[in-house]
């Protein structure tokens, strides 16, 4: 991460100490030190008051209350300090990984595929979008999956019908506090399912273009399952920062994976993870953990390639009446153990996509704690 300027104005020796302790707490994602991450912006004393500014880089807003306490509990045996005020601002950085010119108002495009029909890439999708609106980001989702768009449905908005007040571009739909744009609000999946590759890839790159995205730090693209021509020409023409790869844990799913990895890889997309879905089914009766589709595929695909394995969800019935209520698990239940999985799943994924790429500028935005 480029060198980042402190605004401090404490005095020697306290300064050390202060930028001592920051440092020596360590960011569970980035794993670096406030100081070395580039998260501490600001220090000053006011009396007897410390106050600290900090920018993170990738949506964290349900950590901050820990952050804050752990925080103020390591600087607060200095003698010289009584208080500590802490202010933290989220400042995502625009990371571009080929040479396709960005989207107007979209910091970065996350897409999420899986080599394998079925396997929950859309739930996924959806969640892992309103997951990092809930950890604090400006989030939209496009629905790519033109062969069977779903996002109209989980999100609730099936009678959505685009407008446009400028002639040249549409509205997008606003579900949950996150944009949304698919080919379901446009035409039938009838009218779809007869549309051929090249045609199908051409529209899906015209719908993105022509949505007026209002600003956005991710844009997280529901891509069509498989690895084929349409996947291949969408990843070249849509500046994608990183991709998510969905799976569950059997081999024959894990295999097609591979395959997913392979073509992100040869498009020069950084895979930022795997998302292991229906790892496990929780017994009604007992409690105990089953395994539907056997273990460990996730893992072993992520060691393969040595990309990160970016959570596990269960195989759970309200994962599936959330959705096809349009009220996906983490607005349905935003205090649930699902919600929390895919809360951590957003964070990492955010992180993954600092940690395997250079960000190029950056905006800054502060909210007070
Ligand atoms: N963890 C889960 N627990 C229970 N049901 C799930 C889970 N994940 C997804 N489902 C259900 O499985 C079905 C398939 O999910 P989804 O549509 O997200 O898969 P997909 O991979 O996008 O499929 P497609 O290839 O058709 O686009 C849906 O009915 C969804 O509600």
């Amino acid at each position: 991460m480029s060198e980042i300027e402190i605004r401090n104005s404490l005095s020697e020796p306290l300064s050390s100490q202060v930028l001592e302790r920051l440092e020596g707490l360590v960011d569970p994602e980035l794993e670096q030190g406030l100081v070395s991450a580039g998260m501490v912006r600001a220090l000053a004393l006011d009396g007897r008051c410390l106050q600290v500014g900090l920018l993170t880089p990738y949506p964290c807003q349900s950590q901050y209350r820990d952050l804050v306490m752990t925080l103020t509990n390591r600087l607060s045996d200095l003698p010289e300090i009584d208080e500590v005020e802490c202010e933290i601002g989220l400042a995502v950085p625009s990371i571009q990984a080929g040479s396709l010119a960005p989207i107007p108002n979209i910091r970065n495009v996350i897409a999420v595929s899986s080599g394998k029909g079925g396997v929950g890439k859309s739930t996924t999708a959806v969640n892992l979008a309103l997951a990092l609106a809930a950890e604090g980001a400006r989030v939209g989702v496009l629905d790519a999956d033109i062969y069977g768009p779903s996002v109209p449905i989980m999100l609730g908005c099936t009678d959505f019908r685009p407008t446009s007040t400028d002639g040249k571009t549409m509205e997008p739909a606003y579900a949950h506090g996150i944009a949304a744009m698919s080919m379901g609000f446009m035409v039938t999946e009838d009218n779809a399912t007869v549309w051929r590759g090249p045609m199908a890839a051409g529209a899906l790159v015209q719908l993105v273009n022509e949505t007026r995205w209002p600003e956005l730090d991710y844009l997280v693209v529901d891509m069509p399952p498989g690895t084929g021509d349409i996947q291949l020409t969408l990843s070249q023409k849509i500046p994608v920062s990183g991709a998510v790869v969905v799976t569950t844990p059997q081999e024959i799913a894990t295999a097609d994976a591979r395959k997913g990895i392979t073509m992100f890889n040869k498009v020069n997309i950084p895979v930022l993870g795997i998302v292991e879905n229906m790892s496990y089914h929780l017994c009604s009766q007992c409690g105990s953990k089953e395994h539907p589709f056997g273990t460990g595929g996730g893992l072993a695909t992520a060691n393969r390639y040595n990309v990160p394995l970016l959570g596990e969800l269960p195989l759970n019935v309200a994962v599936r009446e959330h959705v096809d209520s349009g009220n996906p698990s983490v607005v349905a239940e935003p205090d649930g153990d699902i919600s929390a999985a895919y809360r951590a799943i957003a964070r990492k994924t955010a992180a993954s996509l600092l940690h395997r790429s250079e960000p190029q500028d950056l905006a800054i935005e502060i909210t007070m704690e």
